[in-house]
């Protein structure tokens, strides 16, 4: 295969969709986009401004009037972007407790998905891009050169995200954070998708790095200097 000009991964909550999408991205020369921070931060702001979220149409008209960008790492925190909400730093508050609990109600609503689909699609447009997510190879970039599903079982992505919660000094419990995996896999189902050529790797006890040089060798490609 020859290098992919454009790479989509997809699967659920903690499946290691962002660590490895990093990997290729660096071996790429890539630049990475977890299209799963667009989502967090509309229902960031949304919960800012009190917006009703089962209210889609004021949900797709923040996300229309909002300007969000996805930025660089700004500041050397261990965050792997600065996420900026009319020009506001909102980085780390897109991974609270409170916006865990409703991004999927927010991210579920048809409406929401279109208002922030072209966005989306001019960042894959562009080329030389790993982008992340549950809809990319099916929906947002479907002419992907290289489709990759990631699964995991709930109790293994359970044990990751509790591990890197508890690592960011949340104090949650594993069992906590597995029904809230629970409850967000099955409100995600509905727009989570397998693309019928993208490649399925269950990443059940294999290293990121293992799980990276799996897709590196079916792709048969040596790193561009
Ligand atoms: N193959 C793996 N084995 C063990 N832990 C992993 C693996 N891939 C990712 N992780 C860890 O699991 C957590 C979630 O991974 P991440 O890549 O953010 O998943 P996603 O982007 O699918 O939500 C992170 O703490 C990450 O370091
Ligand atoms: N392309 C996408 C990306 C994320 N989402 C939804 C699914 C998740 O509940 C939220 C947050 O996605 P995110 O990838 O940040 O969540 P995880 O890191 O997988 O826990 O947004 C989506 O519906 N479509």
């Amino acid at each position: 295969m020859t290098t992919p000009h454009t790479i989509a991964i997809d699967g659920p909550a903690a499946s290691g969709k962002s660590t490895l999408g990093k990997l290729l991205a660096d071996h790429f020369g890539y630049i990475y986009f977890d299209t799963g921070v667009l989502y967090r931060a509309l229902t960031y702001v949304a919960l800012e401004q009190a917006v009703d979220l089962a209210n889609a149409a004021a949900l797709a008209k923040l996300a229309q009037t909002t300007n969000f960008d996805v930025l660089a790492p700004s500041i050397a925190d261990g965050r792997q972007y600065t996420v900026l909400a009319n020009g506001n730093d909102i980085t780390w508050p897109l991974r609270a407790a409170n916006v865990e609990r409703n991004v999927s109600q927010v991210a579920a609503h048809p409406a929401v998905r279109e208002a922030l689909r072209d966005t989306q699609r001019q960042i894959g447009k562009a080329g030389h891009v790993v982008m992340a997510g549950r809809d990319i190879g099916a929906v947002i970039m479907p002419d992907a050169q290289l489709k990759i599903y990631l699964d995991a079982s709930v109790e293994e992505r359970a044990q990751r995200r509790a591990q890197e919660l508890n690592a960011r000094g949340r104090a949650i419990s594993y069992n906590e954070v597995l029904a809230d995996l629970t409850r967000r896999d099955a409100i995600d189902a509905a727009n989570t998708f397998l693309a019928a050529d993208a490649i399925t790797i269950s990443t059940d006890g294999r290293s990121p790095e293992d799980v990276f040089q799996a897709i590196v060798n079916l792709m048969g490609v040596e790193a561009q200097a």
